[in-house]
């Protein structure tokens, strides 16, 4: 704990698609500047919790407050330039450039063509992306390249929340680890409040400090790497 506040609460928040209840009361405290893992097995709600924190979708009840503040959702637009978003494909746009694709948010906020520019050239070299990647459009790049560029993308505005959907499911193992030393790195340079979801034990592991387990539309579990550790075997038997 950086003893930091939480820039992210949960407070008793409910949630359903109309059906079955999905989230049932849940409340829970992010820590700051941490990687937290948001673990769970398929359809649980790992998404849909996401989903709630960057205000993509409303509580049924209960409050989710980020920076200490109750979401406010008539300026949700407000959050795009705290939250990072990165989801498991890609999603990068075809028809724009590499570099157009990451300075969207840039150009969005009316950022100057020569500011865009060097962010992009200094997001690349942070991926260890060659300069000339910002003019290739997605398709000339690999899987593990376009999820690069897909980070990029997500860190143009220098959010200070970085939330991650199963980003690196899709990718072959050696891929992941290089991907994942990418990561660390800059999280060691610029720590940020990051949420990881995935169902991949082994990853939660080597990525993240704290641990939140979902099930049944509840947190069953929270904790750190000894805790982790402890739910090991119960855990992978639940998938
Ligand atoms: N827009 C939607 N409308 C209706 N139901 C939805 C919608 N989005 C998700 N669901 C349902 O809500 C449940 C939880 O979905 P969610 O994507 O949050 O789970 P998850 O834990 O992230 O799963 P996975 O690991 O498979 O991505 C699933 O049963 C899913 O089918």
């Amino acid at each position: 704990m950086t003893g930091a506040p939480s820039p992210i609460q949960l407070q008793n928040v409910s949630f359903d698609y109309d059906t079955a209840p999905l989230l049932r009361d849940v409340s829970h405290t992010f820590a700051a500047h941490m990687v937290t893992a948001v673990l769970g097995r398929s359809g649980s709600g790992k998404s849909t919790m996401l989903e709630l924190i960057n205000g993509m979708l409303r509580p049924k009840a209960g409050t989710v407050a980020v920076f200490g503040k109750s979401l406010d959702y008539s300026q949700v637009y407000v959050l795009r330039s705290q939250i990072g978003y990165v989801v498991q494909s890609a999603a990068l746009f075809p028809h724009m450039t590499v570099g157009r694709n990451m300075s969207l948010s840039g150009v969005v906020q009316g950022q100057s063509q020569d500011v865009l520019s060097a962010r992009v050239r200094t997001l690349l070299a942070m991926a260890q992306l060659p300069e000339a990647y910002a003019d290739k459009y997605p398709h000339e790049l690999s899987g593990g390249e376009q999820q690069r560029v897909s980070l990029c993308r997500a860190m143009f505005l220098n959010p200070p929340i970085l939330l991650m959907d199963e980003p690196f499911s899709a990718l072959d193992y050696g891929t992941k680890l290089a991907i994942y030393a990418h990561f660390q790195a800059w999280q060691a340079a610029e720590p940020r409040t990051v949420i990881l979801v995935t169902h991949d034990w082994e990853e939660a592991k080597h990525l993240a400090d704290a641990f939140v387990w979902v099930d049944d539309g509840r947190i069953r579990s929270h904790g750190n790497k000894e805790e982790l550790d402890r739910w090991k075997e119960e855990y992978l038997a639940h998938l």
